[in-house]
């Protein structure tokens, strides 16, 4: 049995985003989001062999297992000259827009970090794993976002681009989701995009009201609604209850203490809060 490590990062919800142009140099998005309270662990063993083992942790305390491999983990790790055996847990679905790609990332190079004494900061942590999420078209700003906390908007591309943070989201944010939706199916379709692209407006909250009427107003132009997002919305709207559209994936989320009640009639209500904070690393020998 070899020697492990264990860290945590959050989730991600992106409420609104575009993708920067890469002629100008630095790739990622612009938007904005909330990091929650509830994201990836990722536990990380000394081996011989590369393997990345994803497994889901249940309402009732059960595990199953979500899949093997991980295509960014298994290059991040390699660009590192490490191999190691990966497990990640989460709570959350997969490719529901919780930036889950980004999170395993970070939390499994984090682990890595600690057990093998690579020596980086959280800004070295953040460079590989941003590289591997545009490499891998599995995100582009979850990243930068999940180096802090709070409900956020990133007004420029990549991990050192000026991010404002703010941290007074008191409520719990409930989210349903019908399924996922695979980030690399939007990221990879040139129409999707543009049509994103024209919903994007430059614009950053100061409120929890206004992060949720400006991820609205971006969800309502983005052309991403289905029918079961529809009637959800229209369910929170009649009930005056905060909701858009989880980016990217089928889902919705809604804001203040009334919101499960409401969400219930349509499935799992996943409750979340706004966490402070960012990844970390944890020793665990
Ligand atoms: N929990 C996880 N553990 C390990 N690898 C993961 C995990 N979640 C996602 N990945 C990797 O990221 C790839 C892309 O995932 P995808 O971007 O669709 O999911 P997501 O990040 O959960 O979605 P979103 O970015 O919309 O929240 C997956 O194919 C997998 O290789
Ligand atoms: C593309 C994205 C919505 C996927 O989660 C996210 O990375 C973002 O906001 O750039």
């Amino acid at each position: 049995m070899g020697r492990t490590a264990v860290a945590f990062c959050p989730g991600h919800i992106s409420g609104w985003f575009k993708r920067a142009d890469p002629k100008n140099g630095v790739k990622g998005s612009v938007g904005g989001g909330i990091v929650v309270n509830k994201g990836v662990t990722s536990e990380v063993r000394e081996s011989d062999a590369m393997s990345v083992q994803a497994l889901k942790k249940e309402a009732d305390g059960s595990i199953s297992s979500l899949f093997s491999g991980s295509p960014p983990i298994e290059y991040a790790f390699e660009k590192l000259g490490i191999l190691a055996e990966v497990i990640t847990t989460t709570r959350l679905p997969a490719g529901s827009g919780f930036g889950l790609s980004a999170a395993s990332l970070l939390s499994s190079l984090s682990a890595a970090n600690s057990l093998f004494d690579l020596g980086l900061d959280n800004a070295g942590i953040a460079k590989i794993a941003h590289e591997s999420e545009i490499k891998f078209n599995s995100g582009l700003g979850d990243v930068a976002a999940l180096t802090g906390g709070g409900y956020i908007c990133r007004q420029k591309p990549g991990i050192m681009g000026d991010i404002i943070r703010n941290y007074d989201m008191n409520d719990s944010i409930s989210v349903i989701s019908f399924g996922p939706l695979p980030t690399e199916s939007i990221l990879g379709n040139p129409k999707a995009m543009e049509k994103i692209s024209s919903a994007f407006r430059e614009v950053c909250p100061k409120t929890p009201a206004e992060f949720f009427e400006i991820s609205r107003e971006f969800a309502e132009n983005s052309g991403l609604i289905s029918e079961r997002i529809r009637s959800v919305l229209l369910k929170c709207d009649q009930n005056n209850i905060p909701a858009s559209m989880t980016m990217l994936g089928e889902g919705v989320f809604a804001y203040g203490k009334n919101a499960e009640r409401i969400l219930a009639g349509f499935g799992e209500v996943y409750n979340l809060n706004m966490s402070k904070y960012g990844f970390e690393t944890r020793r665990n020998d």
